[in-house]
């Protein structure tokens, strides 16, 4: 990691990147033009600060590109940052934004008969097993996981398993699927993180835009 390239700062296409421009606004970051064009497909991208470029990938994908250095800084879920829980990434700023959280649901039907005390062994799908994981072994309780990458919400009602972790916001996603929330796993929002190696490397350049980014993110 030469001091003389850019820092590489990775966002999330998708749901964060529209509660983030606001953020990175404030914090003075202006993207170039073509960031902001959808049908662009350009992946990489100056900003007016030449020491920095911004990526735009897959939202799990911006923890991958952190924890081998590719990327210098990125935004994420907190989700996405329990799930990959990489020693390399350091997550010291809440945004403040992608306001959900991490829960187990099952159907209604299901919910109204047994007690979660009960529970020994579960079978679980999900985006988040490592987090489900543990989680549930913290109580002594087996997940089995079977792992989905959205449309949880129909594995029930079709028998692939009996519950899921997933992410919940208003409920209506449960609610339209015939299923309730039974127990909360963690609180999530969008969080600002870097990789270690970088923070010790190059101090200066990355503290600054911890700063202008957390800064921005309390003016909101
Ligand atoms: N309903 C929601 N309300 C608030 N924040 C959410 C909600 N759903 C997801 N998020 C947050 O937004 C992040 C990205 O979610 P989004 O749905 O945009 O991406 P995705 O489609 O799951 O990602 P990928 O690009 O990997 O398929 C999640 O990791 C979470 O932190
Ligand atoms: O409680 P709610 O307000 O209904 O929000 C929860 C839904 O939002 C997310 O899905 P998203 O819309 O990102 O679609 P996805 O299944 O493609 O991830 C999440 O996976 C839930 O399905």
């Amino acid at each position: 990691m030469s001091a003389n390239q850019p820092l590489i700062l990775a966002l999330p296409k998708g749901r964060i990147l529209k509660a983030i421009t606001p953020i990175l606004e404030r914090a003075g970051i202006e993207p170039e033009d073509d960031f902001f064009n959808e049908s662009s497909r350009r992946l990489q991208f100056h900003t007016n600060d030449a020491d920095l470029e911004i990526i735009r990938v897959r939202s799990f994908d911006t923890a991958t590109f952190l924890a081998f250095g590719a990327a210098h800084l990125a935004i994420a879920g907190s989700d996405v940052l329990m799930e990959f829980d990489h020693p390399e990434i350091y997550a010291p700023v809440d945004l403040n934004v992608g306001h959900c959280r991490l829960a187990v649901a099952e159907p209604a039907e299901l919910a109204a008969k047994e007690n979660p005390q009960h529970w020994s062994h579960l079978r679980i799908a999900t985006k988040y097993p490592n987090v489900t994981r543990r989680h549930f072994a913290a109580r002594g309780v087996q997940a089995e996981c079977i792992k989905l990458n959205g449309a949880l919400e129909l594995a029930p009602g079709l028998g692939l398993c009996r519950r899921i972790v997933d992410l919940v916001e208003t409920g209506s996603t449960l609610k339209a699927n015939g299923l309730v929330e039974v127990e909360q796993i963690a609180a999530v929002s969008s969080r600002l993180a870097v990789n270690r190696a970088a923070l010790k490397t190059r101090p200066g350049p990355v503290k600054d835009l911890v700063d202008r980014i957390g800064e921005a993110a309390l003016a909101a």
